[in-house]
Formats: C-alpha cells, sequence, structure tokens
C-alpha cells in the first residue's frame, strides 16, 4: 500500500528546524569568498549612502545661510558622485548574486537527483510521482530568492541598520531613542506569529505538494480517464484540491502580511514622534536640534525602516524556504535501502547459475508474498515462471536483479550470494526486460542502445532484426533515427515490447529476464520471434514469464507458482502428464484459444 496518496498530507516538523539551515549553509559556504565580496561591496554602498543626509544637513545649516554657492554646487557633484558608485556596485551585486542563488539551486537540485537514481523500487512504490517530482523542481526553485538575493541583503542590511544608528546617535541620542522605540513593539509581533507562520508555510507545501501529485497522475492516466468518461470528476478533484492549496497559501501569506502593515505603523508612529517632539524641542530651543538637524534625522528614520523591512521579508521567506527545505532534506536523506553491502565485490563474469535458497519476501512488513522459493537454473536452461495473476512471478523475478532486499533466504549465482557483489557489477550482466516496456524520449536507436551504451549501430540493427523490430522500424518514416516520445506514445504495445526486447539483448547478458516480453506482440510476429529467441536464448540463463503458454512449452523447466508458493516443477510434457495446475492451465487456454474460429489456423501452426 502506498505510503503517501495525493489526498493525504505528508508529516510535518514540529519544531522550527536550524539543523535544515546549517545544511543549507554547507551548501553555500563553497561560494563564500563571492559571498564576501559582495557583502564588502553592499556594506561599502551602504555606508556611502549614509553620507547624504548628513551632506543635506551641511547645506541646510551652514551653505544656504552663508549663501555659500559654490559650496553648494561642490556638494552636489560629490553627491551625484556617490550615486554612481552605488549604481555601478548594485548591478555588480545583481550579476553576481544572480550567479551564485542558480549555481546552490543547480547543485541541490542535483543532489536530489543524484540520491533518486540511487534509491529502490520500494521508494517508488510508496509514493505519488508528482511528490517527488515536485520537490526538484518547485520547492527547489522557491529557495532562489532566498539564496540569489534574501542572504545577502540581509547581511548588508544588518550592517546598514548599524551605521544609521550610528550616524543617528552622532547627531542626536534623544532622537534616536525615540526612533529605538518601536523595535520592542515590533519583536512582540514577529514573536506571536513565528510558528503558525511556520505551519502555514509546511501545511501550503503540502497542498502544493498533493496538487502536484495528482495533475501528474492524471495526465499518466488521461487515456483511461477520457476511456470512462471521468473527465468531471477528476476536474472535482483537481479543483478541491487546487482550492484547498489557494487557501492554505493565503493563509500563510496573510500571516507574511502582517509583518509590513505592523513595520509600516510603528514606522509612521516613531516618525510622527520624532517631528512633533523635535518640532516641540526647537521651539523650546532644546540644545543640539537644530531645522538641519531634524532634516537629515528624518532621512535616517527612513532609511532605518527600509532595512527592518527587508529583514522582516528575509525572517518571512526563510520561514517559507524552511518548510520546502524539510521536504527537499528529507529526499536527499531518504535511505538507499537496497545498496552495496561493506566489502562488496566486483561480480566475476557471469556464467549462469541461479539459486533461490529458501527466499521469503515481503513487500511491507507482515504481508509475505514469496514464502519459501527454492529452485535452481543451471547454466544456459529457461526457466518459465507461470501461474494466476498476484502469484509473486515478477516479484521472483525481480529479486534476482536484487532490486529489491529478501526479508530471508538466499539468491545465488554462480554460487554467489548476490548480496555480496556490487548492484551495478550484478545487474551490468543481466538482459531485464521489464513488463512495462518504457521508452524515453529520443531517437530509436538510442532507445535501444539504452541497453549498452558502447554498441554500435551495426550491432543494435542487429539485435533489433533478431527480434522481427527491424522491418516496422525501418516503415518509420526516419527508421533508426525517427524520434519517439516519452513513453513511446507514437508506437504500438507490441512495437514498444519489441524495442525493449532488443533493448534487453543488446547487452549480450549471459542471464536473460523477460516478464511478459511478448505478451502485445501479434501471433505471427511471435512465431518469427520464436525462432531468433531460441537461438539468442542458447548459452543464456533466461527466466520468461509469459502468460501466452506457448511461448514457454520448449522451456528446460516450468515453475507454476501461486500465493507466493512453488506448487508444481518440471518441463512441459512432466507437468502435462502430472495432471495437476500447470495442465490445467494449459487445457484451458488451449481449449479457449481453440474455439475461436480466427485462432484455429494459428493453433495448428503451433502458435498456441
Ligand atoms: N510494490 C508492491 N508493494 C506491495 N505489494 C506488491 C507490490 N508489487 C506487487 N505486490 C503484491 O505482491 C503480490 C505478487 O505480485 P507480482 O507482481 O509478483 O504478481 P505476478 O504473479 O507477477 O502477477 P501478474 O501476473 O498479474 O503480473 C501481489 O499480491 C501484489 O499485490
Amino acid at each position: 500500500m502506498a505510503r503517501n496518496k495525493y489526498d493525504i498530507d505528508e508529516t510535518l516538523q514540529s519544531e522550527f528546524n536550524f539543523e535544515q539551515l546549517k545544511r543549507l549553509y554547507s551548501y553555500i559556504k563553497p561560494h563564500r569568498k563571492e559571498m564576501y565580496f559582495t557583502v564588502l561591496l553592499m556594506i561599502i554602498s551602504s555606508a556611502l549612502g549614509m553620507f547624504t543626509p548628513r551632506i543635506l544637513m551641511k547645506i541646510m545649516d551652514d551653505y544656504i545661510p552663508d549663501k555659500n554657492i559654490r559650496g553648494v554646487v561642490t556638494i552636489s557633484l560629490i553627491l551625484m558622485l556617490l550615486n554612481l558608485i552605488i549604481v555601478v556596485i548594485l548591478r555588480l551585486k545583481i550579476h553576481i548574486t544572480t550567479n551564485l542563488g542558480q549555481s546552490i539551486i543547480h547543485q541541490i537540485r542535483s543532489d536530489i537527483f543524484n540520491h533518486l537514481q540511487e534509491l529502490p523500487f520500494s521508494y517508488y512504490d510508496d509514493r505519488p510521482h508528482g511528490k517527488i517530482q515536485v520537490r526538484v523542481v518547485n520547492y527547489v526553485n522557491s529557495l532562489s530568492d532566498l539564496l540569489s538575493n534574501g542572504i545577502i541583503n540581509t547581511i548588508t542590511d544588518l550592517f546598514s541598520l548599524i551605521f544609521i544608528v550610528i550616524f543617528m546617535l552622532s547627531i542626536n541620542i534623544r532622537l534616536t531613542l525615540l526612533c529605538l522605540l518601536g523595535l520592542p513593539i515590533l519583536m512582540a509581533v514577529i514573536f506571536f506569529i513565528k510558528t503558525k507562520q511556520r505551519i502555514a508555510w509546511q501545511i501550503s507545501s503540502n497542498k502544493s505538494s498533493n496538487l502536484n501529485a495528482y495533475i501528474a497522475e492524471s495526465i499518466n492516466g488521461i487515456r483511461v480517464t477520457q476511456s470512462f468518461v471521468r473527465e468531471e470528476e477528476n476536474i472535482k478533484i483537481f479543483n478541491s484540491l487546487s482550492g484547498k492549496y489557494s487557501d492554505a497559501w493565503m493563509k500563510a501569506v496573510k500571516y507574511n502580511f502582517l509583518l509590513w502593515p505592523a513595520i509600516d505603523n510603528i514606522s509612521t508612529l516613531t516618525t510622527a514622534a520624532v517631528y512633533i517632539l523635535g518640532v516641540s524641542w526647537i521651539t523650546g530651543d532644546v540644545k543640539g536640534i537644530t531645522v538641519g538637524v531634524l532634516i537629515a534625522f528624518t532621512g535616517y528614520i527612513g532609511r532605518f525602516w527600509a532595512p527592518v523591512n527587508t529583514l522582516a521579508s528575509f525572517y518571512n521567506s526563510l520561514l517559507t524556504a524552511i518548510s520546502y527545505l524539510e521536504r527537499i532534506f528529507e529526499t536527499i536523506d531518504e535511505p538507499v535501502l537496497v545498496k552495496d553491502k561493506e566489502g562488496a565485490f566486483e561480480m566475476p563474469p557471469i556464467k549462469g547459475t541461479v539459486e533461490f535458497k529458501d527466499v521469503v519476501f515481503s513487500y511491507e512488513e507482515g504481508i509475505p508474498i514469496l514464502n519459501g522459493i527454492n529452485f535452481t537454473a543451471r547454466q544456459g536452461e529457461s526457466f518459465a515462471i507461470v501461474g494466476p495473476t498476484g502469484a509473486g512471478k515478477t516479484t521472483i523475478i525481480n529479486l534476482i536483479s536484487r532490486f529489491y532486499n529478501l526479508d530471508s533466504g538466499q539468491i545465488l549465482i554462480d554460487g554467489i550470494d548476490i548480496n555480496e557483489v556490487t548492484i551495478k557489477s550484478l545487474r551490468k550482466q543481466m538482459g531485464v526486460m521489464l513488463q512495462d516496456s518504457f521508452i524515453f524520449s529520443g531517437t530509436i536507436m538510442d532507445n535501444i542502445r539504452y541497453g549498452n551504451m558502447e554498441a554500435t549501430n551495426e550491432q543494435v540493427i542487429e539485435a533489433a532484426k533478431t527480434v522481427c523490430a527491424h522491418d516496422f522500424i525501418m516503415g518509420l518514416e526516419k527508421g533508426y533515427d525517427t524520434e519517439v516520445n516519452e513513453r513511446g506514445s507514437r508506437l504500438s504495445a507490441g512495437q514498444r515490447q519489441l524495442i525493449s526486447f532488443a533493448r534487453a539483448l543488446l547487452a549480450d547478458p549471459k542471464i536473460l529476464i523477460l516478464d511478459e516480453a511478448t505478451s502485445s506482440i501479434d501471433t505471427e510476429t511471435e512465431i518469427l520471434l520464436q525462432e531468433g529467441l531460441s537461438r539468442l536464448l542458447q548459452g543464456r540463463t533466461s527466466f520468461i514469464i509469459a502468460h501466452r503458454l506457448s511461448t514457454i512449452k520448449n522451456s528446460s523447466c516450468i515453475l507454476y507458482v501461486d500465493k507466493g508458493t512453488i506448487l508444481e516443477m518440471g518441463n512441459h510434457e512432466e507437468l502435462m502428464e502430472k495432471e495437476g495446475y500447470y495442465n490445467k492451465l494449459f487445457i484451458s487456454q488451449y481449449d479457449f484459444l481453440n474455439k475461436a474460429p480466427e485462432n484455429q489456423e494459428l493453433c495448428q501452426q503451433g502458435a498456441y
């Protein structure tokens, strides 16, 4: 059972997790030199900006009363120069930070994707693919603003604040203290909303994940949806999920929006207080407070609240980012359950003996799927596995490639326990054709070559010829260079199977695993294919699952499996003689097919 579905929220972390920020820093660390340089530039720019109100104060209090026009002109030129330097610094900062943000994001995205490549089938069995996708793309992108601007702006703004307070103090201590009175009020607001805001963002990220999971599922299942006229139902589900996401987002954003009005109100109140008290202090002849001082001071007050605003935004994006980081790191930390054991060695060139010894396996704890499987397939033998649907056939062959870990027992290849060797060296020597013959976007040639990246074009064509795929490929407009879409939607199911069949063969494996490899291939092609297939199986150990029993009649051994147990084992003749499960299955299939007039001719040809 899937651990997670599109309508089930993922669990939330209950605490603000500083560990995630520490880990985020490990991505920033390699770029710290550029970061320090940019912060330095920004500090210079902000320090330069601090001089403007002071210069204005000088004009108001000295040059204008003295009618010193030369002084005004000189000072104006200095101001222009300062602004020019600030603009150049800002341009440089934008350039550096954008590159920086993107490199960090690229690194995080690569780490998730690389890890996803390692994760076992069980990880993908357990959760909707849309929820995985949203982490790699959307969540990582959401960090972009924080990484490219947020951190640098915050450090710079902290310095700006310090400068501003120093400048303000240097002008007038009394007015400065009046202005700083607003800060504790702001702190109280932040403290009040912080936990609610974090949880709101976590919920919002969950809802977006659910929505993405459903969109991915709907796109994958669109053919079934349209066949069963389920469009309206789907739209309803989509609208409900989308609505929940919008509501969650609005709620989270509302907390963010609480901060800005709070800052605005506090800054307006303190500015008003500075004006009112400042004017009354000027008229009351309080020492050190002049018109110039008041004008310069209000200039600083404006600048004081701007960085406070940025810091509050940073705090908001930090909380949002933490809800995404939680998911991103969770994916990167997902344990690779099927991995090389310490001291694992390279699988020597496989000869082909495969032995199952008391293999017990379950996908989920407590629900055994295989209950002690025992058999030995010797080098070059072809083993067929038959049985009712859900019997455990695919599970048996998936274990040979070690796609899952066993609960107990052993699988030995040439006498070596497959747990003892590296997974890559094991899988490289096997040709596997899974039930879902997946086609990647690219050319037909690329798709077949997936089985052996070093294969030449001639080898690819040879493999295609062996599995009777060559003729239909040559019939496509560009032959082997014809582009196919992901999942091979422009190919028929049988054509897709032939391509993945060729792909499996190209690896020239000593062990060949074919799960329903020929189920969608028409019977006439299959008759042709049988010949190629029997040539191909020579010298290789093969495991074939086929519902069409004609395909496996000539196998060295047939395993009849039901409910995770081998009920019968032997070749076709032996099992037919036994008059047990296999015999019953064979006769019922033969009868069924023979009754259909169009099949009679093919039956006589031996296709069934
Ligand atoms: N990823 C999974 N997680 C949990 N249970 C699973 C998983 N895959 C298969 N099963 C269960 O394991 C049992 C055996 O499945 P398996 O795919 O091996 O059957 P099969 O004999 O190949 O069936 P079919 O002929 O229909 O392909 C089934 O009961 C199935 O429900």
